[in-house]
């Protein structure tokens, strides 16, 4: 195989204070506005927040959004979880406001990030508030502080420097064969908000050590002419027991879940839809495949 056809995919993690420009950055690198609704964010690992395409390469880029708000104990399981998923990326880009500095905050997130030993990347944003001189301090401090691999200047909001990042991220990302297929690429936040609404409805509806082992996946998205639309979503768990479970007596369960999910879809798309679920015990290349797509969704059990 050439070059050319080499297919490349990685998952980039975007980290950083409140108020950093993380929004902004994903919207300026995805091209449009992406917004994965999230219901419970605080309970997954990563959120994807976006799938860019830059020449063979396919990005997914995802936040982390347990890191920064440990205010009980239990908070505290769930940020060391989100450092996890910090750690699972192929490069982690810490993005920084250059505008507001070094913060207490900031000083937190470098110690996080200093106990990985993976790609470490730095961006210092909103480089359209400053004078280019104040700025080469501030890098040089931040690399003092931890070593990252590389640093660029952006400016998400004046889409500023962001092909170089972009070309940078294709160019390290592993080779391999694309997470999302292309033409599920535009449907892909539909699709996840499904998955993610069965997966509350599991939630709510089975016993604690069920979800956990759960993950969702909607196989097709399929729009009809009548303007309404079909969902297919697979359930894969573990074992043959939480099978019995979802499936429940009759299939009275899964069907509840149906039901109520569907509910949920309709008010939300604000059109009439038709959801087909499907449990199935994941085995090899299917268990992998749901674990990686479900990251979004994927409690740390
Ligand atoms: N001038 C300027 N403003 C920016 C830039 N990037 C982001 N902002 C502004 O900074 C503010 C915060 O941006 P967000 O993208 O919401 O930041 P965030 O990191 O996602 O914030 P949280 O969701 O609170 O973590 C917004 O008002 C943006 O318009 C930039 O490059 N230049």
């Amino acid at each position: 195989m050439s070059d050319e056809q080499r297919t490349r995919c990685g998952l980039i993690a975007i980290v950083g204070a409140p108020n950093a420009g993380k929004s902004t950055l994903v919207n300026a690198l995805a091209g449009t506005k992406v917004t994965i609704v999230s219901p419970k964010p605080q309970t997954t690992r990563f959120r994807i927040r976006a799938v860019v395409m830059r020449d063979r390469a396919q990005l997914i880029l995802v936040d982390t959004p347990g890191i920064f708000q440990p205010r009980r104990r239990l908070d505290r399981a769930m940020v060391a979880a989100a450092w996890g998923g910090a750690k699972d990326a192929d490069v982690t880009l810490l993005l920084v406001d250059a505008k507001t500095g070094i913060t207490e905050r900031l000083e937190a997130i470098l110690e996080g990030l200093a106990k990985q030993k993976h790609r470490v990347w730095l961006a210092l944003n909103k480089t359209d508030l400053i004078d280019p001189p104040a700025l080469l301090p501030l890098a040089e401090k931040l690399n003092a502080a931890l070593n990252f691999e590389r640093t660029f200047m952006i400016s998400a909001e004046k889409s500023r420097g962001l092909d170089r990042l972009l070309d940078d991220m294709a160019a390290v990302v592993p080779e391999g064969p694309w997470l999302f297929p292309e033409d599920e690429l535009s449907d892909l936040p539909n699709r996840m908000l499904a998955a993610e609404i069965v997966r509350e409805q599991i939630l709510r509806q089975t016993h604690e050590e069920v979800p956990h082992h759960a993950t969702v996946e909607t196989e097709s998205w399929q729009e009809r002419d009548d303007g309404s639309v079909r969902v297919d979503c697979t359930i894969y768990v573990g074992r043959a027991t939480q099978k019995a479970i979802i499936i429940g007596d009759k299939g009275s369960r899964v069907k509840e879940i149906g039901r109520r999910a569907r509910a949920e879809l309709v008010a939300l798309l604000e059109r009439p839809v038709h959801l087909f679920l499907n449990v199935k015990e994941r085995t090899g290349w299917d268990e992998e495949r749901a674990r990686i797509r479900a990251i979004g969704l994927e409690d740390e059990g």
